[in-house]
């Protein structure tokens, strides 16, 4: 199982834009179409699933957020960084 990081470690390796919130790392893209909103929900679910790690995603109408942590390890580790940037990489 990955290890949990620390709030010094996630300080460290939190890509920009992102926020860590309650054991969570968080990001709202913004968009100027619904439909385009959803469509890269879509996107980061179908990076989630091939990782098997999925995030918590809310669709509005201008916006995505998508909160990532590790439900079994109980908190933020390594994967939820890296599905973060893989996340900011397909804007
Ligand atoms: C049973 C457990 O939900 C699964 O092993 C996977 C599925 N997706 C997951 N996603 C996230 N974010 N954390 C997990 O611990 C996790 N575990």
């Amino acid at each position: 199982m990955s290890e949990t990081l620390t709030d010094e470690e996630i300080a460290e390796q939190l890509p920009p834009e992102w926020e860590y919130v309650d054991d969570e790392i968080v990001r709202s893209y913004d968009f100027d179409d619904y439909l385009a909103g959803v469509a890269f929900a879509s996107e980061v679910g179908e990076l989630a699933d091939e990782a098997f790690h999925h995030p918590t995603i809310v669709i509005e109408y201008d916006t995505v957020e998508i909160r990532f942590t590790s439900h079994e390890a109980g908190g933020v580790t390594e994967q939820d960084l890296e599905l973060a940037a893989e996340c900011d990489a397909l804007r």
